[in-house]
């Protein structure tokens, strides 16, 4: 199994190679150089299974030789040993054929667990067994930070330094990543918006002898690990709603476009997905792209869905590749636009698009309107991401099709904007409740590349 770069330029690698590099040295993400298949009858033989041991069965193939079935086991075992919920992805009914994904009952309250706990474990035995340490760097708007402090904190083989946008998370984001006491992690809140935090990230894997002098690994969903992960909760929720014999649709808050990936990556791999649907807040630009307005950079507007006010989604670069027949030298020449302001798709690569993908935006106050409504209809309590993707599926969904709609992060994680909305204050589980007494420790610092490299620097020799 090889992974290939969106951008055509970059060396094959495998699995193992391509989680440990980031981002390919053209500049592109690493996508596998085929998708690995399931025959109806492997996907109906997942019904009743454990979620660990689905996931076993839908990521091995992807592995290669990498890891021993035994490692493999065992790293799964391991990842999800810590969830709240013994289902680890449980659904729930909001509504005749409308379903809640809760992906929000790991350490950290939000999806980003389910890939980052893995990935933690498989870093810790890939460079166990090759004798190796990296300094991982990640960009935030607040999910992926605070997972990544929690599963790579205290860890001997690596370093990590978490770059998030001052003032731009909720409060409890925010002090889930300041308040590890691990010397191995370093949250650094960046004068800028997500996207300049992202862009900062890439300029240093682009940055050659910065990233191999520090040996830079990512743990963004710039790393198709990542992604991979996410995979799994796509085949055991459809399953469980009657897949392979019935289709199931998707609807997915989005942002970085990793977790939709993911279920185009699950449906190229035979799973009967009917509508993927990309549900975005007002900072709306795959909407108005899928929407045939071409991607066109603007200005990030802070929303009470702060996890998705991103302009830059980088996944979108690899619906590009699949969008584009696989062809590295068009989406390199996109990425290039898109350095001045934006791109336009071309006819057959936007059916391509339309064919996978269909959208939806969801405005501040219909987002709050949403978790005021869902909670008197159905009793559940949203976060402002999840009620995102309710209120795009309602509008698009097929009664006919069971819908799935992806509960993102626990509504704890932004109790204003629940509270504002519902009259509820939701309180974080027992083990977090000590989070607002604990003491902060974190470097606020310019959005400059060299600075920001200066303080890695630093920071890693201590
Ligand atoms: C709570 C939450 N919902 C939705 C998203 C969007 O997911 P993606 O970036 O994979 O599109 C994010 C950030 O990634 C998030 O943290
Ligand atoms: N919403 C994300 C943004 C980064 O996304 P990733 O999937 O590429 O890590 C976050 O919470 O940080």
């Amino acid at each position: 199994m090889k992974y290939i770069s969106t951008r055509g330029q970059a060396p094959e690698l495998t699995f193992e190679d391509a989680m440990l590099t980031g981002l390919a040295r053209d500049g592109g993400l690493y996508v596998p150089a085929e998708i690995p298949t399931m025959s109806k009858a492997e996907i109906a033989a997942l019904a009743g299974l454990s979620y660990e041991e689905v996931a076993f069965r839908v990521m091995r193939p992807f592995l290669g030789d990498c890891f021993t079935d035994e490692e493999f086991r065992g790293i799964i075992a391991r990842a999800y040993d810590g969830f709240g919920h013994a289902a680890r992805a449980p659904l729930v009914q909001l509504a005749p054929n409308h379903f809640l994904l809760e992906l929000f009952h790991g350490p950290t309250l939000a999806f980003k667990d389910f890939a980052m706990q893995l990935i933690g474990q498989l870093f810790e035995t890939a460079l166990k067994r090759r004798g190796e340490s990296v300094t991982i760097v990640g960009a935030t708007s607040g999910d992926t930070g605070s997972a990544a402090i929690q599963a790579f904190g205290g860890l001997d083989a690596v370093n990590v330094f978490i770059l998030y946008p001052h003032g731009r998370v909720s409060e409890v984001q925010r002090r889930q990543m300041t308040t590890p006491t691990d010397a191995n992690v370093h949250a650094l809140a960046v004068d800028g918006d997500f996207d300049d935090c992202q862009a900062a990230l890439k300029d240093m894997f682009n940055d050659f002898d910065f990233r191999d002098e520090v040996r830079l690994a990512g743990v963004n969903s710039i790393n198709f690990a990542r992604v991979l992960a996410q995979v799994v909760y796509y085949f055991t929720s459809a399953v469980s709603l009657g897949a392979p014999e019935r289709k199931v649709s998707f609807t997915v808050p989005t942002g970085n476009f990793g977790d939709i990936f993911a279920g185009f990556i699950a449906k190229q791999m035979g799973l009967p997905i009917d509508q993927l649907v990309v549900a975005t807040n007002q900072n709306d630009i795959l909407h108005r792209c899928l929407s045939g307005q071409g991607y066109h950079k603007g200005e990030t507007i802070p929303s009470i869905s702060p996890s998705m006010d991103i302009q830059v989604s980088s996944n979108f670069e690899r619906a590009l590749f699949y969008a584009y027949g696989q062809d590295g030298g068009a989406v390199a020449q996109l990425m290039d636009e898109l350095k001045s302001g934006g791109f336009e798709v071309s006819q057959g690569a936007m059916q391509a698009l339309q064919e996978h993908y269909v959208s939806g935006r969801c405005s501040e106050a219909e987002t709050s309107a949403t978790i005021t409504s869902e909670r008197a209809a159905s009793g559940e309590l949203l976060c402002p991401h999840s009620a995102i993707g309710v209120k795009v599926a309602n509008e698009q969904r097929n009664p006919a099709v069971p819908m799935v709609t992806l509960a993102t992060a626990h509504p704890a994680k932004f109790p204003a904007a629940v509270e504002e909305a519902s009259g509820i204050h939701p309180p974080l589980p027992p083990r977090m409740a000590d989070l607002y007494d604990r003491s902060e420790r974190v470097t606020r610092i310019a959005n400059d590349l060299t600075t920001l490299e200066t303080h890695i620097r630093k920071h890693i020799a201590h």
